[in-house]
Parts: structure tokens; sequence; C-alpha cells
């Protein structure tokens, strides 16, 4: 069921499209109020097209490299969006750095595997956070979601959720404990923020 209150979102994907997939899982069996309006890919062939196609929304790829400027990349990236009718973006397991539209500040929401503002910033993204994490020695780890800014992992947090990490842990051990919480941190923020739009 679609109301006023449904988020119509586009979501930004540089993987295999898992955070995608759970995303979909809640609006179908949760009722998770999402309208996706479309999907926008970093490259071709990943999974995460295929998830979106599989769902019927409508899917594009832009590719970074093939722009000269930040400004360039941040209307390729937004123009569609906007077509589409999407007033909210999710990046969802995204991998480049892109500039926020003013008529997109606090409108875009990023998900990130770790307690910000602890392993952010650039370089860390998927394995490598967890890596940092455990070899820091710290023993509590997590999820955030935040609201984008022009910066990595910078601007206002919505929602986190923690977890342990025990000391037998591989990075990827780490990283499969973290993405369950992932997959219920980024629903929960969701709802928030449809039940507080103002349009
Ligand atoms: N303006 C913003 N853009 C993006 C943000 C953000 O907070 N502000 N978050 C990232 C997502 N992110 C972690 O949550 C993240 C992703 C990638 C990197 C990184 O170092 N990337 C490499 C390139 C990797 C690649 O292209 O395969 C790099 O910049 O050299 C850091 C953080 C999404 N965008
Ligand atoms: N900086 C953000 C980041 O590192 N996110 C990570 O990307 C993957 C998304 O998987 P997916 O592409 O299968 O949805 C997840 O491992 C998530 O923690």
């Amino acid at each position: 069921m679609s109301d006023a209150s449904t988020l119509k979102v586009a979501v930004f994907l540089s993987g295999g499209g898992r955070t995608l997939a759970n995303l979909i899982r809640h609006r179908d069996e949760h009722g998770l109020p999402i309208d996706f309006r479309l999907v926008i890919a970093s490259r071709d062939g990943l999974g995460g097209i295929k998830i979106a196609e599989d769902a019927g929304i409508e899917t594009c790829v832009v590719r970074k490299n093939d722009f000269e400027s930040d400004e360039a990349y941040r209307e390729a990236m937004f123009e569609p969006c906007r077509k589409a009718g999407a007033t909210h973006v999710i990046m969802a397991g995204f991998l480049k750095h892109v500039l926020i539209p003013t008529d997109f500040e606090q409108r875009v929401i990023n998900i990130h595997p770790s307690l910000l503002p602890a392993f952010g910033g650039k370089g860390m993204y998927g394995r490598n956070v967890h890596a940092a994490a455990i070899e820091r020695g710290v023993k509590i780890s997590g999820c955030t979601v935040h609201y984008v800014d022009n910066l990595y992992d910078n601007g206002p947090i919505i929602h986190q959720k923690a977890c342990p990490i025990l000391p037998t842990d591989t990075p990827d051990d780490l990283a499969s404990r973290v993405f369950k919480l992932e997959c219920e941190t980024l629903p929960e923020a969701i709802r928030m923020m449809a039940a507080s739009q103002d349009i």
C-alpha cells in the first residue's frame, strides 16, 4: 500500500545488492513505506542491477570516470533522480564520493559498517572497516545510518546499532555480524524518515 508518507527513493549502489534486496523484502513482507523510483549503479554488471531488474525497478548506470568534474558527476547522478520523482536517496553499498545538490540536502542517507565517527573516511569501506577495527583492538562495533553531506561519513547521525567484536573474529566474521545489524538498522531509519518527512 502506498500513501503520502511513503518515501519515494532512488538507490545508489556499487555491489552485489544485498542491502537493496533486504529493503525490497522489508517492503514486501513488513510494509516498509518505500517506493523505489530508480536504482543507479556505479558500473555495469553489478549484482545489484539484476536484483533491481528482477523487482521491476528502473535502473541506470552512471560511471564517475565519464565526468570531468565533481559538479558534472553530481548532476549526472541527481538529475535522473529528479526525473524519476525521487525525493530521497539511499546509498546502499555505494562506494563513490558524490557532492550533494542543495535540493537534496538532508535527503540522502548512507549506511556505514562502523560506529561513526570511528573507522570512517576515505578508504574505509567494506572489509577495510572491519580489519581496522580488529587491528585497533576495539571490543564493540556496529553500523551507522547518517545523512550524507559533501564529506565522507560526516553528516548527522540518524540511527546506530552495536554488536560485540569477539577475540577470535576475522574481518569476514565481523562483516557478517555487522551486516545482519545493517539489515535491521536501515529499515528502522527509513521508517523514522518516512514518519518525519515534511512533503
Ligand atoms: N559525499 C559523500 N559521498 C559518499 C559518502 C559520504 O558520506 N559523503 N559515503 C560513501 C560510502 N562510504 C561508506 O559509507 C565510503 C565508500 C567508499 C570510500 C572510499 O574510500 N572509496 C574509494 C573508492 C572505492 C571505489 O571506487 O571502488 C576512494 O574514494 O578512493 C569511503 C567511504 C559513499 N559516498
Ligand atoms: N561504506 C559503505 C560500506 O562499506 N558498505 C558495505 O557495503 C556492503 C554492501 O553490500 P551490498 O553491495 O551487497 O549491498 C556491506 O558490506 C556494507 O557494510
